[in-house]
């Protein structure tokens, strides 16, 4: 349901197709990439040469494309095109935040970890905490990891307290304000999202309006082996044939009665025959694991 509802609109995107309102740098696209690195993707310099620009750019694809590299090369590129203190770094978890050495999202917007009620009570408690108003007023470019753990409804109260808070100094989406938002939202989605017409950000009313490009990176990085990356991306997208269905039960280890091979899970060892583990040479290794948590 989520692949359709998130596939169906544009995002296996390269250009968005409307010209950009937003004024483009004159620095050269080709000296921009001969300095940020020569191993970059076409797509990852594309991005670049997109935030060097001023564009808000949405950066997406399966786990291992370089989301996380390319997000780091673009906050360097937005620190060095407008004021530090105006680039502001968030993600929607304290850890993806600290992995990009930012703050959280709700934290920088002063919404507090409740999610939105109404745009217009929020924007009443962001008014009335300074800092955060400042940190609205001030800002020139914000960088949101993990924009798949924001639901629509936020996203949507977010742009309107950006608007709000700085329609002295523009009427655009999101007051004017760089976005550059990364994510996969076939990964984590959002917590206790509170309207099921706008469970994920990209179904927010202003998503589409807030990006002036939204990049898909198709080239994956962290496998080498082009079968294995191919059955990646059909069970990520649900979408197994037979012959992958066979591939993936082929590297399952099934008991055999003559063999040497070894059930590979702990449920699977139970129905194992007892004489068959006792029978073994070599010596069984049994592992205590203590967890704590609250459930
Ligand atoms: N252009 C590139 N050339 C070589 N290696 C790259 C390039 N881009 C990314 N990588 C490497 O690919 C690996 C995966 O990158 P990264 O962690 O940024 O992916 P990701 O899309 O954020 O993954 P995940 O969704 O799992 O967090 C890293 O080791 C990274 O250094």
């Amino acid at each position: 349901m989520l692949l359709r509802r998130f596939i169906a609109p544009s995002v296996a995107v390269s250009r968005l197709t409307s010209p950009s309102s937003k004024t483009l740098a004159t620095q050269s696209d080709a000296h921009l990439r001969h300095q940020w690195s020569p191993d970059l993707t076409e797509q990852q310099s594309l991005v670049l040469d997109a935030v060097a620009g001023g564009r808000s750019v949405f950066i997406t694809g399966s786990a291992g494309t370089g989301k996380s590299l390319l997000l780091r090369h673009a906050i360097r590129v937005l620190r060095d095109i407008h004021p530090r203190h105006s680039v502001f770094v968030t993600a929607s978890t304290g850890i993806a935040a600290t992995a990009i050495g930012g703050q959280t999202l709700h934290s920088f917007a002063g919404i507090g970890t409740q999610s939105a009620d109404d745009a217009n009570t929020v924007l009443r408690d962001v008014l009335r905490n300074r800092p955060a108003a400042r940190r609205w007023a001030v800002a020139k470019a914000l960088v949101i990891d993990e924009v798949s753990m924001i639901d629509g409804r936020l996203f949507d109260t977010l742009e309107t307290i950006a608007r709000r808070v700085r329609h002295r100094k523009s009427d655009d989406v999101w007051g004017g304000i760089q976005i550059i938002a990364s994510g996969d939202f076939f990964q984590l989605p959002p917590i206790n999202s509170p309207d099921p017409e706008k469970e994920f950000a990209f179904e927010a009313d202003c998503w589409d309006a807030s990006f002036d490009l939204q990049v898909d990176l198709s080239h994956v990085f962290r496998q080498s082996d082009a079968k294995l990356i191919e059955l990646l991306q059909c069970i990520r997208l649900g979408r197994c044939d037979p012959d992958q269905l066979r591939l993936l039960d082929q590297c399952c280890v099934v008991h055999s009665d003559d063999g040497d091979q070894w059930p590979e899970t702990g449920l699977r060892l139970s129905g194992f025959n007892p004489s068959k583990i006792k029978a073994h040479p070599k010596v069984l290794q049994f592992y205590e694991r203590l967890q704590f948590g609250q459930s």
